[in-house]
């Protein structure tokens, strides 16, 4: 059973999905609320309100998955999270239609002081000269950040006749060409908008990015709208430029701290506001909820999620293809890190054949995992397996060639060490399994499956009656056993699987036999 917290305010009809699965105990309450509890959930669904800090995810111990049902993940630590192999997802394109709309209801409002004169009629005036306003047509407007959002506000404004340019580092010049937009500097957007909406995430370089420096450039009469994030403009910054009249208004959605309580900006009858609502309509929240609950019960089921904010995206398709591969790479990882157990600086994995056309991001990661594994005592897989290796100083890097070995696929693993390098190589045959067809320096063929033992030794006669002596002796069955030599009478080795795994005392009788030179015992 998989217990679920959704600690905000959720979709019912969305988690539907979560609902109808025998398998899922779904528990809506505040995190606040269920304090004693919090080791016991596997999952955590939240919105904005709910902060996932570091804190929490300590207390949650037994977590693997946090859902966003919206795009912004500013309140989540995903460092933390990473860190602890914890999987974030977001529902990254259910409120794109409904933040745009709300971004266009919030401008217009803006330039035609709606709220303002919404506001006096209730008061049973009527002034009709009080709120004289503006048009959007033939207007500048400069779009900050123009991805899913700002990329659907502009096509809105150009129906509007809106003229419009947009600043996004990250945009190409093609698909700006295919948008009907223009991309433009930093400044000069913010020299030639006569109105500037903001749709960037929160991040280290765009907080404060309107701030003092950057208002000042800005043409005298601006409007500003920011339905993104509290911060990407700088709150304390603006109140002068609205003191002096060069920013004529501003439309916010979002706030530093939500809610903003008794915040100066609040006191301009300029400042127009609601309480962020960008994604606040029942279809945008029907969207979010479904998109995450379903990601969630992908990942239950042990399937690929493909929001993951933490992990290479990865479709059902492309994991349908790699899943093999994926396996064979964690015990290839598995059984070099047991083999190499002295300290390690480098991993090189090369791709030959058919795995080398496939997604092999996620593959290294779950070799990586593999490797991390018996090294590190907390968790370990794809999510942070990039971390915890650059936590230990240990550099990876992923090859191609065509050197298959006469096999169709082949994944090759390098371990470098102090003085000392490991070469394993595998190969994945359809309906048959996992092989590995090379291990230190020999070519061999075993699966890299349970209870192993590696024998090296010189080649002579009677190495495997000896071996087998021992074994009986010792009451350890033998299930298969593979031999691989380097040239005869030169380096030799055996890969045996035993019933059960071997103790010390196995071991030490097994080197005492004369031209063994090593035994080591190895779980795949
Ligand atoms: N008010 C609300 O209820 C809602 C707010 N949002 C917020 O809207 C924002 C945009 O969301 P989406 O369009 O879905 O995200 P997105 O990821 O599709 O687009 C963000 C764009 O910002 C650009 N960007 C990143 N750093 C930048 C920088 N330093 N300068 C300029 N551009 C930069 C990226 O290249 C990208 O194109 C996010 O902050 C999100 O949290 C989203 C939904 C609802
Ligand atoms: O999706 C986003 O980034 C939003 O800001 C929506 O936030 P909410 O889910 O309404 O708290």
């Amino acid at each position: 059973m998989f217990r679920v917290l959704v600690s905000d305010a959720i979709s019912e009809e969305g988690l539907t999905p979560l609902r109808t699965s025998a398998n899922i105990d779904i528990v809506q309450k505040k995190v606040g609320e269920v304090e004693d509890e919090l080791h016991t959930f596997d999952a955590l669904l939240v919105r904005s309100a709910t902060k996932v800090t570091e804190e929490l995810l300590e207390k949650m111990t037994k977590l693997k998955i946090v859902g966003r049902a919206g795009v912004g993940v500013d309140n989540i630590d995903v460092d933390a999270a990473t860190k602890r192999g914890i999987v974030v997802i977001n529902a990254p394109n259910g409120n794109t239609i409904s933040a745009a709309e709300h971004t266009f209801a919030m401008m217009a409002a803006l330039v035609r002081r709606i709220p303002q004169a919404h506001i006096s009629v209730k008061s049973r005036e009527w002034n009709r000269s009080a709120f004289v306003g503006n048009e959007l047509f033939g207007k500048k407007l400069g779009v900050i950040g123009f991805g899913r959002i700002g990329s659907e506000v502009a096509k809105r404004a150009r129906a509007f006749g809106m003229t419009v340019h947009v600043y996004d580092p990250f945009l190409t010049k093609e698909r700006a060409e295919k948008l009907g937009v223009s991309i433009h500097s930093l400044d000069e957007v913010l020299a030639s908008a006569d109105i500037i909406t903001v749709h960037t995430p929160l991040t280290k370089e765009t907080r404060g990015l309107l701030g003092t420096e950057n208002l000042a450039k800005t043409k005298k009469g601006v409007y500003l709208v920011n339905c993104a994030r509290g911060g990407i403009i700088d709150e304390q910054a603006l109140i002068p430029f609205l003191e002096s009249g060069h920013v004529a208004g501003v439309a916010l959605d979002v706030f530093e701290q939500e809610p903003p309580g008794d915040h100066p900006l609040l006191a301009f009858d300029n400042v127009i506001t609601t309480p962020h609502l960008g994604a606040s309509t029942v279809e945008a929240q029907l969207n979010v909820a479904t998109q995450v609950a379903e990601e969630l019960l992908h990942f239950f089921e042990g399937q690929p999620v493909t929001s993951s904010i933490n992990l290479p995206a990865l479709s059902k398709d492309v994991y349908e293809k790699i899943q093999s591969f994926y396996h064979l790479g964690r015990k290839l990882g598995l059984i070099a890190s047991q083999f190499m157990n002295i300290p390690v600086q480098e991993l090189s994995v090369t791709y030959a054949g058919t795995v080398a056309d496939l997604e092999t991001t996620y593959i290294t990661r779950s070799l990586l995992a593999g490797f991390l594994r018996p090294r590190v005592a907390s968790t370990v897989n794809e999510v942070n397996a990039a971390m915890v290796a650059k936590e230990r100083g240990i550099t990876y890097g992923e090859k191609f060639s065509d050197e298959t070995h006469g096999y169709a696929n082949c994944i090759s693993l390098t371990v470098h060490g102090e003085n000392k390098t490991f070469t394993i190589k595998g190969t994945h045959v359809p309906n048959y399994g996992d092989r590995i067809v090379h291990f230190n320096g020999v070519a061999i063929d075993f699966a890299p499956e349970g209870h192993l033992l590696y024998i090296q030794h010189q080649d002579r006669p009677g190495m495997i009656g000896k071996v087998g002596n021992v074994l009986g002796a010792h009451d350890v069955n033998i299930a298969t056993m593979q031999v691989g030599r380097q040239e005869a009478g030169g380096k030799a080795m055996m890969i045996l699987s035993l019933d059960k795994p071997v103790d010390d005392a196995v071991l030490n009788a097994l080197a005492q036999i004369d031209d063994i030179e090593t035994v080591k015992r190895l779980e795949a």
